[in-house]
């Protein structure tokens, strides 16, 4: 009895199952229970006994989690085969599902809180990223309720190495917030030219937001493209403008935000050094931001993220 819960442990931790992101925690455990308690088959019985419930719960949850993964990728691939989808953008939606996947263990994070009372969304969105928030340049002298607001309505999203994010010129309907990895602001003849790289903690695509459309002031003032892959919050203008309606003062000290950003770009006689030696800056280099807080940092599998950033960078 003893030796087999010793070897059912080994096997536990060899076993392929307990790979998946969100079991990766239940290997680390049967390592140490292994480590522990070897040749003292007696207690490793009676800890794995009392343990085994838990456990099944929690594969089964995790199990679930996979499945619903997988079918949701077999269901994209097969409708990308009936469409024959040229196979570049088939490989590129198949490394989104498994970078994302890896990354953080599920498809959509926000349908996970989207369940529960607002009470704890609340609770969980200000834990997470109120600090950052608070931190962030553009929100300063906002009302604190204003930004809870906004944390609710932000939805998480992946973009991969060398996507674009916003394009010049188009219309601007949200603004980002950098979770993780980078972004870098590009111009001029096919996009060599790298104005500034922005990171965790970054605000971008703000700039058309806070803009009226007179003028064609709504439009994006450059290209933003993913560097690496980059792990983005989108807050939607929609839900930006909902907000604020509430917020009188708030939208008093965005809108003096939003004009001060447009004649920093007018000012673009006056841009940052490098940028001015290449004569096509918008403005100058943001101050840095803060990094957001690594909310699902520890759902990372470093091995397998790499081998997909690898992959990515060679199509
Ligand atoms: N020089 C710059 N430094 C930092 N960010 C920039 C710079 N130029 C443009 N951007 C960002 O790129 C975004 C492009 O879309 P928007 O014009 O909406 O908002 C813009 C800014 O957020």
């Amino acid at each position: 009895m003893g030796r087999k819960a010793e070897t059912h442990c080994r096997a536990a931790i060899e076993s392929d199952i307990l790979t998946s992101p969100s079991l990766c925690n239940l290997r680390f455990i049967f390592r140490l229970l292994y480590t522990s308690f070897q040749g003292q088959p007696i207690i490793m019985t009676a800890v794995i006994s009392v343990s085994f419930l838990e456990m099944r719960d929690v594969i089964g949850a995790a199990t679930a989690a996979q499945t619903y993964f997988r079918a949701s990728m077999d269901g994209c691939v097969a409708y990308m085969n009936t469409y024959t989808i040229p196979k570049l953008v088939q490989n590129r939606v198949r490394t989104w599902y498994n970078y994302t996947w890896a990354s953080q263990g599920m498809l959509d994070e926000s349908e996970l809180l989207d369940k529960m009372p607002l009470v704890m969304r609340i609770a969980i969105a200000v834990d997470i990223n109120l600090a950052t928030f608070q931190k962030i340049q553009l929100f300063q002298g906002c009302d604190q309720q204003m930004l809870v607001d906004m944390l609710l309505r932000l939805k998480s999203i992946i973009y991969l190495p060398g996507d674009y994010v916003v394009m010049k010129g188009d219309i601007g309907k949200e603004m980002y917030i950098i979770k993780s990895g980078a972004v870098q602001v590009v111009g001029g003849p096919d996009n060599s030219i790298v104005f500034v790289t922005l990171k965790a903690g970054c605000v971008f695509g703000e700039i058309s937001l806070l803009q009226s459309a007179k003028d064609g002031g709504n439009r994006r003032t450059a290209n933003v493209r993913a560097y690496g892959f980059a792990n983005l919050f989108v807050l939607e203008k929609k839900d930006l403008f909902d907000i604020l309606v509430h917020y009188p003062e708030s939208q008093k000290v965005l809108a003096k935000k939003g004009r001060q950003l447009i004649k920093s770009k007018a000012a673009a006689g006056a841009p940052a050094k490098e940028e001015k030696q290449k004569g096509l800056a918008l403005f100058g280099q943001k101050p840095p931001t803060p990094k957001l807080l690594k909310a699902f940092g520890n759902l990372r599998k470093a091995g397998l993220l790499d081998k997909l950033k690898k992959g990515a960078e060679e199509t």
